[in-house]
């Protein structure tokens, strides 16, 4: 068992709160992903965990018990850091068994764990070679190995991926989900790479600025984004954000007036709004289709054919742009008229504080 719960963490740097009362919970074998901008705080609140950052306020618990003051050795949670800290005079096997040998195991034990683990991460064969003689993704697994023969309540990942090329990151992202299936271990992973967090997440808790924005697994956040952070965040490309006015609301939920003039009703709650409100429209681009006829009208301006897919970015007024994306090789001629269609259920309005407006529904309104 390994839960950690937070409750109302704060961090302080002299007078700069950088984590500002964070309440959360890991749940048992739960790979939770935290992710937001540089800076949001993701590291500090992840250090906090791990020991390596005092607490300024609030509770941290592991399986119930409050360890705030408990020593980083005594927790139980084993990191992997982005630089992979490996010692450089020791074999892959050496490097591995450290933590145990500090800590007074026998060898053969040691050596069992060493090559149990190497085993899970590939590694028998180079456990004689010294990092060196190791290609970056090895080191990552050695890195990795050294957490996993402690065999941790808890793994703690900072960014472990960020070193490693385009290719070598996939393969490491796969190659991890598969390691927290076979392990059936509790993680809780940074990375500032939504696509990381989108593929690897039972659960994704969006930071900005020392806050939670958000926390829900992947596809909650994706189809229900909380506030215009979430939804600028998640989703690549990123959501279309357009401004608009609020024509009217009812049961069938709020019309707005779209750059260009024609109209769209979104099944949302309209709460307290008034007419002629402004809000955000926020449409993801694969959710609007090039059609004969439809809400908006331009012309596509730039094509990337990306051969499965294609990302078309539309003028449809002065200064704004329309990112439409469809699936193959898009055949639409650029600076030609074109009309587009958004599907209005998969449509979201933010209000002026940011905010999502409730999908109808959901608050019990039909
Ligand atoms: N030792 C420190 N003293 C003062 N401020 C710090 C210290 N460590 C971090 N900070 C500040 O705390 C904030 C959060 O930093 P943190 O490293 O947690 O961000 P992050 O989300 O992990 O960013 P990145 O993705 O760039 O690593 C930043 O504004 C940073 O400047």
């Amino acid at each position: 068992m390994a839960e950690l719960k937070l409750r109302g963490v704060r961090k302080s740097y002299g007078n700069a709160e950088v984590i500002k009362g964070v309440d959360l919970d890991v749940g048992d074998r739960e790979f939770v992903v935290f992710v937001g901008p540089s800076g949001c705080g993701k590291s500090t609140l992840l250090r906090m965990i791990a020991g390596l950052e005092k607490i300024t306020a609030g509770e941290l618990m592991l399986d119930g018990a409050r360890i705030n003051e408990v020593d980083p050795s005594e927790r139980g949670l084993a990191m992997v850091f982005q630089s992979y800290a490996l010692y450089p005079h020791m074999t892959v096997a050496e490097n591995m068994g450290f933590a145990l040998k500090i800590a007074g195991l026998p060898v053969v034990e040691r050596d069992a764990k060493v090559k149990a683990a190497a085993e899970v991460l590939q590694l028998s064969h180079l456990l004689e070679r010294r990092p060196k003689e190791l290609s970056g993704g090895q080191r990552q697994r050695v890195a990795i190995g050294r957490a996993i023969v402690r065999q941790p309540k808890v793994f703690l990942f900072d960014e472990p991926l960020s070193n490693l090329d385009a290719a070598l990151r996939v393969n490491m992202r796969l190659e991890l989900m598969q390691l927290h299936e076979r392990l059936a271990a509790t993680i809780v992973y940074v990375t500032h790479d939504q696509t990381e967090a989108m593929t690897m997440a039972d659960k994704i808790v969006v930071l900005n600025g020392g806050n939670i924005e958000q926390v829900g697994s992947p596809l909650d956040l994706y189809a229900r984004p909380a506030n215009v952070f979430v939804a600028g965040f998640i989703g690549s490309p990123k959501m279309n954000m357009l401004p608009v006015r609020v024509l009217s609301a009812n049961t069938d939920g709020v019309a707005v007036a779209l750059p260009g003039g024609a109209s769209l009703v979104v099944p949302v709650e309209a709460g307290p709004l008034a007419p002629n409100s402004e809000l955000l429209l926020g449409i993801r681009p694969e959710h609007i289709r090039i059609a004969d006829a439809g809400q908006f009208k331009g012309e596509a301006v730039l094509a990337e054919r990306l051969g499965g897919l294609t990302i078309l970015h539309a003028e449809i007024g002065e200064k704004t742009r329309l990112v439409v994306q469809t699936e193959g090789i898009d055949t639409t001629p650029l600076h030609s008229p074109i009309a587009m269609q958004a599907d209005p259920s998969r449509c979201h309005l933010f209000a002026a504080d940011g905010k999502a407006l409730a999908p109808l529904g959901k608050t019990g309104a039909a």
